[in-house]
């Protein structure tokens, strides 16, 4: 099936409506549903209904008096939720319907869709075939008049702790592990590898938040639509706010690393990790505070560490090796597809913190021995076009954990031969080149004051 083209679409279905958002209270539930429309030019419209809801388990909640006053957030939300339809065609007039953008929060969004959709711009060749850039991919445009509500100041506490199912929020809940009383999990169409490890954390109970799509959005894929990768992580962002607010949680606890900084294609702004990067962490916090509410603080508690680092940490974690999972391809068969650079780049990210013995455990056999795997290999260590756009650390820290597995477990340890990737690491670069990582930049986390002290006696 051939992909449609990206100027024909945009003749086809010049203008995307953001037409309506509502919320409720539904069967113990707190629901959001939100309205889009394609129009379309000699086309018929695409009208597209979403919805999320977010159920408590294991504790009620006052969800009708939380969920008052929301109508800001929850048309942000909204906004969010719509990149998903709005990549299909990819309208060149975006028309929000129900609210209204300043031009302020109108180059906000500008710039999200643009770097949130950096990979899907990069691997479609938009910027090559259509010249595509920040200022021409989208505008902004809105029928409403401007809002005079303040915004809202909540009086919240506690902690709520984003749960992936991966490394990185382990190390997270095992930081926080002795506030358990202050934390709620909170989960967004999880993986099951989510659930085990809040399990393993010692939580009984969790806020779960459940996304459903519009089926006619994944029809247009399979009908050549423009598809590929949306800013996960900022979508998870708008909506950990809502559930911070439900729970009653101030401090929303991600964790995203510092490699997350770093572009996919170098010399570029394509990052397939944009979202988890510390400019929209940055970016986000500012929005949220000035646009739509103040007394949620969202920001990274893993932000000041590298990927090695909080592999060094996971690895002593022993008690959630066999329940996480950090591969995007096995997420639905809860596994790890030992195929793609998200496996090889975790194996080799943990195989200077453990014995191979473990490593091998983890995976059910040794990443390095499988040749087929030489191409991902030369992309993480920054020799290919791009590094894989999955979320992997950085050149400089592959290249040093590479070194590192190869000190620890082949030439001080008692592995005798080498397996076939580590022989090509070998031939294609200079040990004594790879050295330590780059320290830590001021200012480049928001950690609030309330977590220093625990960081300065873990870290
Ligand atoms: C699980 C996964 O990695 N999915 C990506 C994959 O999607 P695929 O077509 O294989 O299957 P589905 O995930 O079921 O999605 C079906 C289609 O639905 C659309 N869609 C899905 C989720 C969504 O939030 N918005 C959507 O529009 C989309 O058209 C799908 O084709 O490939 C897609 C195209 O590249 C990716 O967009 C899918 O990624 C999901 C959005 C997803 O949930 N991904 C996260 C696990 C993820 O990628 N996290 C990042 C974190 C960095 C970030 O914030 O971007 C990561 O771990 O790398
Ligand atoms: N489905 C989800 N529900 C809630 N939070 C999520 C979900 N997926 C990812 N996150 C959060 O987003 C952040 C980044 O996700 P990422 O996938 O990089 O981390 P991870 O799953 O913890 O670790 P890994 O890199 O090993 O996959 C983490 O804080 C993670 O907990």
């Amino acid at each position: 099936m051939n992909r449609k083209d990206y100027k024909e679409l945009q003749r086809a279905y010049p203008r995307f409506l953001y037409e309506s958002f509502g919320f409720g209270v539904e069967d113990g539930e707190a629901v959001c549903r939100f309205r889009y429309r394609i129009e379309g030019a000699g086309e018929p419209d695409v009208v597209f209904n979403h919805r999320i809801s977010y159920g408590f388990q294991g504790e009620g909640e006052e969800l009708e008096r939380r969920l008052s006053g929301m109508e800001g957030l929850v048309f942000h939300i909204g906004l969010m939720e719509s990149i998903n339809y709005w990549k299909t065609t990819c309208s060149r007039e975006f028309r929000v319907q129900c609210g209204h953008l300043s031009p302020e929060q109108a180059l906000w969004w500008k710039k999200l869709f643009y770097h949130g959709l950096g990979e899907f711009i990069y691997l479609n060749g938009l910027h090559k075939e259509a010249g595509v850039d920040q200022e021409n991919f989208v505008e902004f445009v809105s029928d409403r008049e401007a809002d005079v509500r303040e915004v809202p100041v909540l009086a919240l506490s506690g902690n709520l702790i984003p749960v992936g199912g991966g490394k990185d929020s382990v190390v997270t809940l095992e930081l926080l592990k002795d506030r358990k009383e202050e934390n709620l999990c909170f989960v967004m169409n999880p993986p099951q590898a989510a659930f085990d490890c809040i399990r393993v954390a010692g939580y009984e109970g969790w806020l779960l938040a459940r996304r459903t799509f519009d089926r006619k959005m994944l029809d247009m894929n399979s009908q050549g639509f423009l598809n590929g990768h949306v800013p996960y992580s900022a979508i998870l962002a708008w909506a950990s706010v809502l559930g911070a607010v439900l729970a009653g949680k101030r401090h929303i606890t991600l964790s995203n690393e510092k490699s997350a900084n770093e572009p996919s294609v170098p010399g570029t702004d394509f990052n397939h990790q944009y979202s988890k990067s510390f400019d929209f962490e940055w970016d986000f916090n500012r929005y949220l505070h000035r646009h739509v509410l103040e007394g949620v603080e969202y920001f990274s508690l893993l932000r000041r560490m590298y990927e090695l680092e909080i592999a060094r940490r996971f690895a002593a974690h022993t008690a959630y090796h066999g329940v996480f999972r950090s591969c995007n391809r096995g997420k639905g068969s809860n596994s790890w597809c030992g195929h793609c650079p998200k496996c090889l780049f975790v194996f080799i990210i943990l195989g200077p913190w453990m014995s191979l013995e473990e490593l091998h455990g983890i995976f059910g056999k040794d990443l390095l021995a499988d040749e087929s795997l030489s191409k991902e290999l030369l992309e993480l260590l920054g020799l290919g076009e791009t590094k894989p756009f999955e979320c992997v650390g950085t050149v400089a820290e592959v290249r040093l954990a590479m070194k590192r597995l190869y000190l620890r477990h082949y030439r001080d340890g008692e592995r005798k031969g080498l397996p076939a990737l580590m022989a090509l690491f070998l031939e294609r670069m200079e040990l004594d080149a790879i050295g330590e990582l780059p320290g830590e930049a001021a200012g480049e986390d928001l950690i609030p004051p309330y977590f220093e002290e625990l960081l300065k006696k873990e870290l």
